[in-house]
This record gives structure tokens, sequence and C-alpha cells, in this order.
């Protein structure tokens, strides 16, 4: 932390610490009194007894000096902090909400940006008189406006975090998210401009001082000590020179302090969309006969009306899954796996509008409200994420986060959770659980973490496990323990997992079942060991061999798949795949083709592979 902050931060942290120190002390020091005016001849330069010298008053200006340090110390602190008080509510309720209460937070925030802030001031001041209450309120409510701004931005991207996303899951209330996911984190990009912002009221207070507009004399302020040194300033430099340094260096190591801090505040974005729990299903949906099965998607659809126009994210995804299986979603990047998932979750950006049916052992879980889904997210449906760096909160303990859905959904009191949590760590391989405990996230490997996320998703005992691309951050030596991991545990817990994956070297090993997922559709589904041994869509065939596999020799090229994803905005007639296909004739650009049975498992393709060709790969490298 020492190397990473540098020198130059604390010699800065040592500057304002002296500074505050005096300030604060100012009394027991051997000081003389700010408004003595001594004996002797004024304006003389250092000397023992005065060591910085007197002024055109023959005042001491150390002794001035450490006094205006009061009140423009005094200022800068007490107006961030009113200003932060006012404005960090604001801010993370623009953030957090959105919608209504962003656009008129916002609205007025940026009229009160545009008002020119020291003219403003000035005026201000000079109506309501200079004092030094007058002059705090007056740059605290100047900062307002910048900590909303501030607060909203760091807000709104922590609530796009997987954490939180992982805490919504959890079926972790709003409020709660609020103060123990996204306040810690804003935390401390406030911190920083903290210091920024009083570097800032320390130069205002300084201008309005000069301009005789702060705290009347004799009290001192530095901005004052300046001004009423600027006629001697050839007679008597020093009485001019030692406050403007002095507040000089001030300014600075405030402004180093607040952007090393904020250097510290630079993690990387997830990438993530914002997340909104959607409530309503405006989309008409398909008949359909509901089940007696563990989990049972039903023409599911996840559709976004953009400025370019309408993006089918997910288009009609039906399928059930049983206890004790593994269902593999797959398909390559922007086929519309994740969105899947999330729509059967309930958890998906606000823009999206969701169709279809999702049903949890015969209940129907797109009824519910996002207050009723919190009692299915966590102990019925848990969730791991791809990248476990963030989807763990970094500010908090693993202990605090794995014992959190043990107290809120199971109700157990500090001691039994934290038995729990030690007993779950060590249940998904981790050594000396009751120390990981105390740690943080940032202090373990990628395959621990991703361990702990998958710990915390089984706190509760949940049916069904999503794995959303579980070992795609990990290295690979990492990924099969992690996947053996989930299968081990999938037999434990005798639940159900669903799988996400694009690579298929991966599922075909773990699956039983697999859905191939592109532009949105099913192109492919079936027993897992049939679709790999006989795929019959040419795209399933593709994304196989595009697959790497243990037994390829070193230098072994993959086969890319020709061509891009389809722009999904404007996909093209007929099957969405045609551009792309080696085999694709004229009917392919002209009907979409449906899911058809054939070969123990249904394709959508009007030409599929002969059988005879169909690569019988994949499942025979599986050795479980
Ligand atoms: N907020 C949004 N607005 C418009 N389109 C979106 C939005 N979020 C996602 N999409 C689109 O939905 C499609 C499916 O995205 P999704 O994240 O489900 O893909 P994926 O198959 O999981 O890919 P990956 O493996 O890269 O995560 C993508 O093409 C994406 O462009």
């Amino acid at each position: 932390m020492r190397r990473r902050l540098g020198i130059g931060f604390w010699l800065a942290v040592g500057w304002i610490g002296v500074v505050l120190l005096a300030a604060l002390l100012a009394d027991l020091l051997p000081l003389y009194r700010y408004d003595e005016t001594l004996a002797g001849p004024p304006q003389t330069g250092p000397s023992w007894e005065h060591p910085l010298g007197t002024d055109g008053l023959g005042r001491d200006v150390l002794s001035r000096i450490v006094y205006g340090a009061r009140v423009s110390l005094g200022v800068g602190v007490g107006a961030v902090l009113l200003g932060l008080l006012i404005g960090a509510p604001l801010g993370i309720l623009a953030g957090y909400r959105r919608r209504a209460a962003d656009a008129i937070i916002m609205a007025v925030n940026d009229v009160a940006l545009a008002f020119p802030a020291l003219v403003f001031a000035l005026a201000v001041v000079a109506f309501a008189g200079a004092s030094l209450r007058n002059v705090l309120i007056v740059l605290a409510v100047l900062g307002v406006p910048a900590w909303v701004r501030l607060v909203r931005g760091a807000t709104l991207s922590f609530a796009e975090r997987e954490f939180v996303l992982a805490a919504r899951v959890l079926g972790t209330r709003d409020r709660r998210i609020l103060w123990r996911e996204i306040v810690p984190n804003v935390a401390m990009p406030a911190a920083s401009y903290a210091f920024i912002g009083m570097a800032v009221v320390v130069v205002a207070e300084g201008s309005l001082a000069f301009l005789g507009l702060s705290v009347q004399a004799p009290t001192p302020t530095w901005g004052g000590l300046i001004n009423e040194g600027r006629t001697l300033m050839e007679t008597a430099p020093h009485v001019v020179l030692v406050p403007s340094v002095v507040m000089f260096l001030t300014v600075l190591s405030f402004n180093l302090v607040g952007d090393r801090l904020r250097a510290l505040t630079d993690v990387r974005e997830s990438g993530l969309e914002p997340v909104r729990q959607v409530t309503v299903s405006p989309m008409p949906v398909a008949e359909h006969q509901v089940r007696d099965t563990l989990l049972q998607a039903e023409d599911v659809r996840t559709h976004f009306v953009t400025p370019r126009g309408l993006v089918k994210a997910v288009d009609g995804v039906s399928f059930t899954l049983e206890r004790g299986r593994t269902l593999a979603i797959v398909g390559e990047s922007g086929s519309g796996k994740s969105m899947l998932i999330r729509s059967i979750l309930g958890l998906l950006p606000g823009s999206a509008v969701r169709g279809g049916k999702v049903y949890l052992s015969g209940e129907d879980l797109t009824a519910r409200t996002p207050a009723e889904m919190r009692s299915v997210l966590g102990p019925r449906l848990g969730t791991v994420f791809q990248d476990p760096m963030t989807a763990l909160n970094p500010v908090r303990t693993i202990g605090t986060q794995v014992t959190e859905p043990l107290r809120v959904h199971l109700g157990l009191g500090r001691k039994e959770a934290r038995a729990e949590a030690v007993r779950l760590l060590a249940s998904v391989g981790i050594p000396d659980p009751v120390r990981m405990l105390g740690r943080y996230p940032h202090q373990l490997s990628g395959g621990m973490r991703q361990r702990v996320t998958i710990a915390m998703a089984l706190s509760c005992g949940p049916d069904v496990l999503f794995a959303d691309e579980p070992t795609t951050a990990l290295d690979v030596t990492i990924q099969d323990q992690v996947l053996r991991l989930l299968h081990r545990l999938r037999e434990e817990h005798h639940m159900a997992v669903v799988l996400v994956s694009h690579d298929l070297s991966v599922v075909a090993r773990w699956a039983d079942e697999v859905i191939v997922m592109y532009a949105g559709k099913v192109v492919e589904r079936g027993p897992a060991a049939e679709v790999f041994r006989r795929p019959r869509m040419p795209y399933t065939q593709a994304l196989l061999q595009a697959a790497p596999r243990l037994s390829d020799p070193v230098h072994h090229r993959l086969r890319e798949i020709p061509g891009r994803p389809p722009d999904l905005v404007d996909l093209p007639p007929g099957c969405s795949f045609r551009p792309r296909c080696a085999y694709a004739r004229d009917r392919c650009g002209q009907e979409a083709p449906p899911l058809v049975n054939g070969s123990g498992h249904q394709y959508a393709c009007w030409y599929p592979r002969p059988i005879e060709t169909a690569i019988a790969e994949g499942a025979e490298s599986s050795g479980r």
C-alpha cells in the first residue's frame, strides 16, 4: 500500500497533519496572540523570537498563520462535510433508483451547476453578511451539485457490478444492498473527492477573504493575510509570501492525497448491464402445459427496445429440468445465454421486456413480484457468476459475505452462521476455512474466490444452481477442479444445475442435456452425449470444431466459425446462421427452420448434416 501510494502522498498527509494539529492545538502552543501588537519595529523578517517575522502592525506572522488555519481549514472541512451530507444521499438515490428520481434530481442539479459559483458566493456573502457561518454555508451549498454528480456516478457503476447482482440473486433487500454493498464502495471515491473538495473550498475561502468578504479582522484567515500583506510586497515580502506558501502547500497536499486515493479506487469495470427486476410480462404467452418437473421454462423471451430497433436477445426458449440433472446452455458470445438465465431469475436490465413463463415445481415464478422473488432467490435458486472477483464485494471479508445469506434467509445467529460458513467453505474444498473468514477477496486466488461464490450460492440449499460461465475467468488447470466440484455438489445436494458456457469441451464432459443457442433461439437440443456425438445443425458442428480438446496436439489450430454473429437488430431472413453456413441453400434464406426431431434429439435445420459425417468427438473425451 505504502509503495503504491508513493512518498509524495505520505509527505502530503504529513503536511496536512501538521497544519491540522497546529490549528487544533493553537491555544496550547507557545505562540503570541494573533492580534497582539508587539513592541518593537513592525514588518521585521524572521528572527529567533518571531520565526516567520512580524506583519505591518508588528503582529507575529507564525501565530496569525496558525490561527488563520483554524478558519481556512475549518471552512474547508466543514463545507465539505455539509456538502457531502446533503449531496451524497441525493446522489445515491438518483444512481440507485434511477428513472423519475434520477431525472428530477439531475435536472435540478444541472441547473445548479450552471450557476457561476464564485459570483453567487460573492452575492450571498455581500447580502447576508461576511461571517464564518455564512461563508461555510455558502461554500457547502455550492459544493452540493458536484457531490450529487460524483456519488450518483459511483453508485451507478457499483449498482451494475456482479456482487450487487449476486446479492439480489440471494434475495437481499434494496436497503440492505445499499448499505452493505454500495455505500462501502462509494465511500472510497467520496473520500478521494472530499480531499479535492477541501482544496477547492480553501481556495474559495481564500478568494473571499482576499476580497474582504470572509471572517472579519482581527480574526486571521489565510486569504485575509495575503490581502493585508499585498501593500508590503516590496518592503516586507515575507508578510505575503509565507501565508501564500502555506496555503499553496496545503491546497497541493489536499489535491495530492485526493488524487492518490482516486487512483486506488480505479478498479476495472465489469461491463455488466444495469440490473433491475422485471415484474410484468407484457408479451403474450403461448399455450402450454405446466409439467410436473423441477424447473420449466416456457417460451421465454427477452427483448430490448433500442434506438436502432428491437433486439430479441432471447426468443422463445423452452426447456424442462429435473433434480439431479445438469443442463448446459451453449452458444457463441451474444447468443443470449446470460439473458436467458437472467430472465428465469427475474433479474434483467431496466430496458428489457420479458415474456413467457418460468415454473419452479409447478409454481409460476413470472407471476411473482420482486419482493416475492426474494424468498426464491437464494433459498431455491442459487447462482454462480463468471468472474468471482466482481461477484464478491471487495471491501467486505469472506466471512461477512458467506454468513450474510445464512443470517438473512435461514435466520441463523452470528455464531451458528459462522460455524455453518466454515462447514460450507470446507465442503467446497477451501483449506483452513476458519482463517479464510477473515480474508478479503483480493487475498485469494481466482480458483479459491470461485469456490467461495459457490459456497455462497449453496448456502441456503438451492434446488437449482445456475452457473454462468463459472470457469471462464479461471486458469485452465483450475477450470476442471471447479467443474468437478459442481458435479460433486450436485450429487451431494441432489439439485439441478444449469451450466452456461461457450466452450463445448467443458459441457461435453459434465452435462446431461444441452441446448445450443444462436441469435436468441434454440437451434439444437437433446441429451448431451447424443448432441455431441451426432450434431446435425452445422452451427453445432462448427462450435464443436472450434472447441479445444485435451487430445489435440500442441500446435493444433482450432477451426474458427467463419463470419460474425448476426446483428440482432437486423437478422437475415430465414435461418439466422445462413450467411455463415457452408451448406446453405435457397430455402435457408426464405423460411426459418423449426426445431424437428431426429436421431434422438431436436435441431433446427433444413439440410441437417448426415449422421455418418457428424463428428463423433466431444463426449468421448468425457471421463467424470
Ligand atoms: N441492455 C441491452 N440492450 C440491448 N441489447 C442488449 C442489452 N443487453 C444485452 N443485449 C443483447 O442481448 C444479446 C444477448 O446477450 P447475452 O449477454 O445473453 O449473451 P451471451 O450469450 O450470454 O454472451 P456472453 O457469452 O458474451 O456473455 C447480445 O447480443 C446483446 O447485444
